[in-house]
Order: C-alpha cells, then structure tokens, then sequence
C-alpha cells in the first residue's frame, strides 16, 4: 500500500470567522499539526509592547526583530512560538492591548518578513514529530505562505455576524476596525481558493466540507458523522 501523503492545509479568513476552531478540528482528527499564525503575530506584538517598540518607530521595531530567539513548543498536536524560551501566556496575546494594536504591526513588511521563513518551517516540524501534514489558519497562509498547499480554504463571515461571534467569546476586539487594516491581504489570500461562506452555515457543517477534502486528499473514505 503507498504510504499516506504529507499534506497542508491552509486556512484563511477574516477574524472570529471560525479558522481556529475548524483547523483544531481537522487537526485532531487526521493527527495533522495544527498551527495558529495569529498566535504568532499576537506574540510578537506582545513582544514589541512590551520592550517600548512603537509601531510607528520601525528603527526601534527592527531592533526587537533583530533580537527575536524564535522557537517552537508543542501542545499536543498545537505548535506554540517561543521567544526567547518562553511561550506568551495565552491572557497576554488575547490582550485588549494585543487585539489593539496586532493589525498595525503585522501590517509592517518588515514584521511579516520576520515571520516568514519560521512559519515555512512549521512543515519540518510536524514531520519531525510524525504528523501526517499540517494545518496553518491564518490571512495570508494560501496565498504567501504555502502557495503551493495541498488544500487552500478562504473562510468567510458577515462582519455583524463576526463581531457577535466574538462577542459571545467575551473578547472586546473591535473585529471590522481590524478587518480595514488587514483587508488587503484578505483579497489576495482568495484567487484559486475554496471559498466557504459560514454566515448561515454551523461550524458542524463548515468542519465537514473541508474535512471530506482532507479526506479524499489523504486517500481516505469519507467518515460519516
Ligand atoms: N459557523 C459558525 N457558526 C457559529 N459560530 C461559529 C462558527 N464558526 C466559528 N464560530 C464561533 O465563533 C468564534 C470564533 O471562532 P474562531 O474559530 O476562534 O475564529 P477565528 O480563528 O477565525 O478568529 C468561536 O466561539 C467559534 O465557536
Ligand atoms: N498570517 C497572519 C495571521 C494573523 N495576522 C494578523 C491579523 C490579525 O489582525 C492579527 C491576529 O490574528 P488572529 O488570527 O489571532 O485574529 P483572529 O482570531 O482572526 O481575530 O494578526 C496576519 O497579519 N497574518
């Protein structure tokens, strides 16, 4: 029998529109390694507050870039981002000074270009631990990150139905304020992507659709649930 493929998948989307409670989901369920970008971004905007970086300081930016000692940590099957040999504390990056200011500084080429080369190598660590591929939610993941990704889904939401979604959450995240700065990588992040708009749809039923493409891509049969 040939051996099951290594796979990625990549999830795009807007914020609260269900990519990281699909990806823990298929993550769990075809063992792939799941990992969240936006954690990464809101670590490293943890860490830039935190040592007196402003946003609209880039020489000052570089320098915390520069100094940056990026590492990976597992949780179960989730890939946690060291800095420095610490994880930020989970309270930290979903921060109401975190969720302010994350857009403005993942808007900064300068941070995305930090960020790049230790996202790409998620892939190596989820073959190191004999993970059957991994699933990376983020907004450029499709379209910058993995180009070339096995699946490419672009996860889409009514902005109204968004910020109640978060709401419920009990998070104070002013989801369209962010969704203006990061909206341009939002549109590249669709060309030749599934699109799936879940407005109307249960996270049930989005999981399912994008589960019976993993499925078919690993060779398996569909499971019925
Ligand atoms: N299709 C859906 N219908 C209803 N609630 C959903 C749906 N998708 C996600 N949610 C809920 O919305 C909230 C945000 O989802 P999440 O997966 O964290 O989004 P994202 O990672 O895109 O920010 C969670 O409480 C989740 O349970
Ligand atoms: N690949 C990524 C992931 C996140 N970001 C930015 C955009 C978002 O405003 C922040 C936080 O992302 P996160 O996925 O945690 O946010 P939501 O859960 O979607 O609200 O990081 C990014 O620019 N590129």
């Amino acid at each position: 029998m040939a051996p099951s493929p290594f796979i990625i998948v990549a999830i795009d989307g807007g914020a609260a529109s269900g990519k990281s409670s699909s990806s823990r989901t298929l993550s769990e369920r075809f063992n792939l390694l799941h990992v969240d970008t936006g954690s990464f971004y809101r670590a490293v905007t943890a860490e830039l507050l935190r040592r007196g970086a402003p946003a609209t300081d880039l020489a000052a930016v570089k320098t915390v870039l520069a100094d940056l000692k990026l590492g990976t940590r597992l949780n179960g099957r989730s890939a946690m981002m060291e800095i420095g040999g610490r994880v930020v504390p989970d309270a930290e990056i979903r921060s109401l000074d975190v969720n302010t200011w994350v857009a403005t500084y993942s808007a900064i080429p300068e941070v995305r270009a930090a960020l790049l080369d230790y996202q790409r190598g998620q892939a190596n660590t989820a073959r190191q631990h004999g993970f059957r591929g991994l699933v990376m939610e983020g907004r450029d993941i499709g379209s910058k990150i993995f180009p070339d990704a096995d699946l490419r889904f672009f996860l889409f939401a009514d902005p109204n139905e968004r910020a109640r979604r978060r709401q419920q959450q009990g998070f104070q995240d002013q989801v369209a304020k962010r969704d203006t700065i990061d909206s341009q990588r939002l549109n590249e992040s669709l060309r030749g992507a599934t699109v799936i708009d879940s407005t109307f749809l249960t996270l049930e039923q989005v999981v399912e659709q994008m589960a019976a493409a993993v499925a078919a891509k690993l060779g398996e049969a569909p499971a019925h649930r």
